[in-house]
């Protein structure tokens, strides 16, 4: 018995000819978030097809929340939240209305509309009808539904796609909510600044295969990328340093290191130099897509 949220080993599957996943593995565990990436055609809706169990691996291994999802009985049981990427919410209806008419369909008590209401801050618009809800509060709402049964695994299909800055930093406020009590959550997402302070595991896919994966800190590492170190005022110090010398670029006024020799090179800016006034960013998670991306494109 796997404790796994998600336990998936070696998963193919084809359309005809066309392989759109060419041996998918990974775990994700309860109280996580995994961000699911990659460009189109990368194999991603493929792969929530599967956990859903709307489709079938052709071979390989995969168990969600200890059952497998293909099968009709299990399936049923299975206490997973989808949020679609295109939302169908009946525009006449009240939010409560249409969140009761869902909960009559899955046998959830009522009393979980008006929680849910509450929790996602649409108490307010309750009785309004849906149609005239925002692209955010309908978001909400979208996600009120998928969390109508206490899922245990959640799954968000481009959730923050067309929502303001306020309204995405609610979305994964919400998120993050789920994952603090357990629930594993899988966020398919190309906004990827968005996703990065939240995230634990990213999967980064191209042509049906993990490019990388892994949290932030092991994906940069993975991929090599350096850290920046920009100074505000080199002087001639740097150039005259025979350590820090050969990483400074001088286009970008910085200094480029790995993350085995930032620690060190920082002390040296403070200790030997006495240099305080500068600023250090890591790879983002955009930097890590590209890098991927990019070597792709450059194997092509
Ligand atoms: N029902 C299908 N029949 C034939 N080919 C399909 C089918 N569904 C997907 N594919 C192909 O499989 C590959 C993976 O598709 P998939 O939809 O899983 O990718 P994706 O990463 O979700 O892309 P997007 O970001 O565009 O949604 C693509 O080449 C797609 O054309």
């Amino acid at each position: 018995m796997n404790d796994a949220a998600i336990h998936a080993r070696d998963l193919r599957k084809s359309y005809r000819s066309h392989q759109a996943l060419k041996g998918v593995s990974f775990d994700l565990e309860p109280g996580q978030m995994m961000a699911l990436l990659g460009h189109n055609g990368a194999g991603k809706t493929t792969l929530m097809k599967l956990i859903l169990g709307l489709i079938q691996p052709d071979t390989g291994t995969l168990s969600v929340l200890g059952g497998v999802p293909s099968d009709p009985r299990q399936r049923q049981q299975l206490a997973i939240g989808y949020l679609p990427e295109q939302v169908s919410l009946y525009p006449q209806l009240t939010g409560e209305e249409l969140l009761t008419y869902f909960a009559d369909l899955r046998g959830v008590s009522r009393s979980r509309v008006g929680e849910l209401l509450a929790e996602l801050d649409l108490a307010p618009f309750a009785c309004r009808p849906v149609g005239q809800y925002s692209k955010g509060m309908r978001q909400r709402l979208g996600l009120a539904q998928a969390l109508l049964g206490e899922p245990r695994l959640l799954l968000m299909d481009e959730p923050t796609v067309g929502l303001d800055p306020n309204s995405s930093a609610y979305l994964y406020h919400c998120l993050n909510q789920q994952v603090a009590r357990g629930c594993a959550v899988v966020v398919c997402t190309h906004e990827l600044t968005l996703i990065e302070p939240h995230f634990h595991h990213a999967l980064i896919m191209a042509q049906g295969q993990v490019m990388a994966a892994g949290d932030l800190a092991t994906l940069r590492t993975a991929a090599g990328l350096k850290t920046r170190i920009a100074l505000a005022d080199p002087s001639d110090r740097i150039s005259r340093d025979n350590q820090l010398a050969p990483l400074w670029d001088e286009a970008s006024q910085s200094l480029w290191v790995s993350p085995e020799h930032k620690a060190r090179t920082i002390a040296r800016l403070t200790g030997i130099h006495g240099l305080l006034d500068f600023t250090v960013t890591a790879p983002s998670l955009p930097d890590v897509y590209h890098h991927h991306q990019s070597r792709l494109g450059a194997a092509l």
